[in-house]
C-alpha cells in the first residue's frame, strides 16, 4: 500500500489517477486546498492533517504502508512573503511530524515534492541539480529545509528518498475529469484561460522590467501528467532498491515569458486577451528554466507534452467547468 499525502490537490490527484492502475493507494489530505472529488475512486481517502501525530499513526496502524509520497504544502510565492509563519508551520513543521511518524513506524521510503523555488535567482540559462540553492522567498526556503532534513535522515537513519524539484506545473488530465482548481487561483495559465472564458475582466502581467528579452518573467511549464509519470519511475526505483537517495529537476527545459504564455493561450483558444501591465509581484525571480537531463539519464524520464499540448489540455478542463 502506498500513502499519498496531499493526494486531493492538483498535482497529487493527477498522480493518484496514474498510481491506482498498479498499486493500492491511501490518500491523506485535510482538504485545505484540495478536493474530495479529485481523488480517484479506486483510492482510499482519509481526511486529516499530516501535522497531527495521532491521525498519521492511525493511517500507519490501519494500512501496511511501503512508501510515502508527500505533495501536501502551501505553495504560493507571494503568500509566503506575506505570511511566512503559515509556510514554515505547514511545509516544515507538519512535514517533520510526518517524517517522525515514518521513522517510528519503520517506513523508510519517501518522495518529496520540491520546487524550482529552492534555486532562488540563479544566474544560469538552465538550472541543473548542482546549481546552488539560495531561495529568495519563504516558500522556497521551507522546501529547502525539508530537503536538508531528508539528507540528514538518510545519513543517520537510513531513510531512502527522492526529491523532485518541479518547475511550473500546468495542464489537466486527458479525460478532463480533473484539472487545476485552486481558490483563489493565482497561477498564470488558469488565470489567462478563465479570463478568456469571460470569468475575469483582464489578465495582469506582473512586471515588465525584468532582465529578459521582453521584460516579463520566464518560466518552464511542465504538464501535470509528465510530473505524475516521473513520480511513478521514482517510486519504482525506491521499491525496487535501485535508488537510495536522489534529487531531480522536473521541467520541459524550455523557457516562456509571461507575454509568450498569453500569446499561446490566445492561439489555442482563438480568443483575444485584455492585458494589463502592473507592478512586479514580491518574491518572483526573473527566470527559472530546468536542465532535466539527470532524470532522463538515470530513470529514462522525458517530458511528452509541449506548451501547446499543456494549454490545450488545460483549456479542455476549464471549458468543462462552465
Ligand atoms: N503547482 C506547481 O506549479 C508546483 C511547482 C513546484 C512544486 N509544487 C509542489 O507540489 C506540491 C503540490 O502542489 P499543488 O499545486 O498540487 O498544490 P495543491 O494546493 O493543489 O495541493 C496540496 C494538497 O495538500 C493538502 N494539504 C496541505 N496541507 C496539508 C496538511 N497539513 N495536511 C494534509 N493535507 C494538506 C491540500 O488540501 C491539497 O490537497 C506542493 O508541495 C507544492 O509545493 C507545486
Ligand atoms: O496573474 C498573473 C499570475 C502570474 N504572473 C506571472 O507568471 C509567472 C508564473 O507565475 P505563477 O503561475 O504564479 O507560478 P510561480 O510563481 O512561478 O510558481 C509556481 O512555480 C514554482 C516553480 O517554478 C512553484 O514552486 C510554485 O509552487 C508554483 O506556484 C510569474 O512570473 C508571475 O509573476 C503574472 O504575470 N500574472
Amino acid at each position: 500500500m502506498i500513502l499519498v499525502v496531499g493526494g486531493a490537490g492538483y498535482i497529487g490527484s493527477h498522480f493518484v489517477k496514474e498510481l491506482v492502475k498498479t498499486q493500492e493507494v491511501v490518500v491523506l489530505d485535510n482538504l485545505s486546498t484540495g478536493h474530495r472529488w479529485a481523488v480517484d475512486e479506486k483510492a482510499i481517502f482519509v481526511e486529516g492533517d499530516l501535522g497531527h501525530a495521532a491521525t498519521v499513526q492511525k493511517v500507519f496502524d490501519t494500512y501496511e504502508i511501503e512508501a510515502v509520497l508527500h505533495f501536501a504544502a502551501f505553495s504560493l510565492v507571494g503568500e509566503s512573503v506575506a505570511d511566512p509563519l503559515k509556510y514554515y508551520e505547514n511545509n516544515v513543521g507538519a512535514t517533520l511530524n510526518l517524517l517522525k511518524m515514518m521513522q517510528q513506524n519503520s517506513i523508510d521510503k519517501f518522495i518529496f515534492s520540491s520546487t524550482a523555488a529552492t534555486y532562488g535567482m540563479p544566474d544560469v540559462e538552465r538550472i541543473d541539480e548542482s546549481t546552488p540553492t539560495t531561495p529568495i522567498n519563504p516558500y522556497g526556503r521551507s522546501k529547502l529545509i525539508v530537503e536538508q532534513m531528508l539528507a540528514d535522515f538518510a545519513d543517520s537513519y537510513g531513510m531512502k528518498y527522492v526529491i523532485l524539484r518541479y518547475f511550473n506545473a500546468a495542464g489537466a488530465h486527458e479525460t478532463a475529469e480533473i484539472g487545476e482548481s485552486h481558490s483563489p487561483e493565482t497561477h498564470l495559465i488558469p488565470l489567462i484561460l478563465q479570463h478568456l472564458l469571460g470569468q475575469r475582466e483582464a489578465i495582469s502581467v506582473f512586471g515588465t522590467d525584468y532582465a529578459t528579452p521582453d521584460g516579463t518573467c520566464i518560466r518552464d511549464y511542465i504538464h501535470v501528467m509528465d510530473l505524475a509519470h516521473a513520480h511513478i519511475l521514482a517510486l519504482e526505483g525506491l521499491l525496487g532498491d535501485t535508488i537510495t537517495t536522489a534529487t531531480y529537476n522536473l521541467g520541459n527545459s524550455f523557457g516562456y515569458s509571461v507575454k509568450e504564455i498569453i500569446a499561446m493561450c490566445e492561439s489555442v483558444t482563438g480568443r483575444q486577451a485584455n492585458v494589463q501591465y502592473v507592478e512586479r509581484r514580491a518574491g518572483d525571480p526573473a527566470m527559472l528554466v530546468a536542465n532535466a537531463e539527470k532524470i532522463y539519464q538515470e530513470l529514462g524520464w522525458q517530458a511528452r507534452m509541449d506548451l501547446q499540448g499543456i494549454i490545450e489540455s488545460a483549456w479542455a478542463w476549464h471549458q468543462k467547468q462552465l
